[in-house]
């Protein structure tokens, strides 16, 4: 039977640097991960696209989507839905490979309990000062949707214990690199457990 991919959830708070990070590691191409590109009630920033940045949607459609159980999770964040499509999920990881969802951690912490084997990494800003001046200089949000963000970031840092990493993004390809150690160090110690416990069936 064909081995599995690995499922990465990366998360962490609004403005900690997720987007950039992700799309740093998948500039490179020797990135193997496949990314999977969210659904969102959330209206696109100038320069999104739909089906590249995000799958834009109507709050139906979301609402829908979420009755014919075909999100693998999702979660309302900040006025507005965000989830990941099941079926790509699923047929990516069976086919072999690797599947990478940046995504915020109420959705991060369902897929914990879904999908336990899953490798999960928390984005930490290098503090909470540094968080506030990022989101600021994004300029992408009005004052009282940073502030909003900014207030659920101090409920969301509580949550990085929960995770299997912390890795602090305090520059971009560092924090790719920590990355990409850590997928890397996972695909090892699988293929180990792996060939152990081939080995020990031969034994029998
Ligand atoms: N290591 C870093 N050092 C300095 N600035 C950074 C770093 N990483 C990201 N940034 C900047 O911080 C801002 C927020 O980054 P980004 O949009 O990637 O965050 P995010 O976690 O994806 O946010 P959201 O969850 O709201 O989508 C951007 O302006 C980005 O350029
Ligand atoms: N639970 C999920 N969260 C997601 C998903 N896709 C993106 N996100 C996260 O939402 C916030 C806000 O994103 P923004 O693009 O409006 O700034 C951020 O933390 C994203 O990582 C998803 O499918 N599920």
């Amino acid at each position: 039977m064909k081995e599995k991919g690995l499922l990465i959830v990366l998360s962490g708070p609004s403005g900690v640097g997720k987007g950039t990070v992700r799309k740093e590691l998948f500039s490179h191409p020797n990135t193997t991960y496949e990314y999977s590109i969210s659904m969102t009630t959330r209206k696109p920033r100038e320069g999104e696209l739909d089906g590249f940045d995000y799958f834009f949607k109507t709050r139906e459609e979301f609402e829908q989507l979420i009755a014919q159980d075909k999100l693998l999770e999702w979660a309302e964040f900040v006025g507005n839905y965000y989830g990941t499509p099941v079926d790509y999920v699923r047929d990516t990881i069976n086919d072999g490979r690797d599947v990478f969802l940046e995504i915020e951690v109420q959705g991060a912490r369902q897929i914990r309990e879904k999908f336990p084997e899953g490798l999960f990494i928390f984005l930490a800003p290098p503090s909470l000062s540094e968080l506030q001046s990022r989101l600021v200089h994004r300029g992408t949000e009005s004052d009282s949707v940073i502030a909003n963000r900014l207030e659920t970031a101090r409920k969301e840092l509580e949550m990085m214990n929960l995770y299997d990493y912390v890795v602090e993004n305090d520059h971009v390809e560092r924090a790719c690199e920590r990355i990409h150690a850590i997928v890397l160090a996972e695909h090892l110690r699988r293929d180990r457990v792996e060939a152990r416990y081939k080995k020990m069936l031969e034994v029998e």
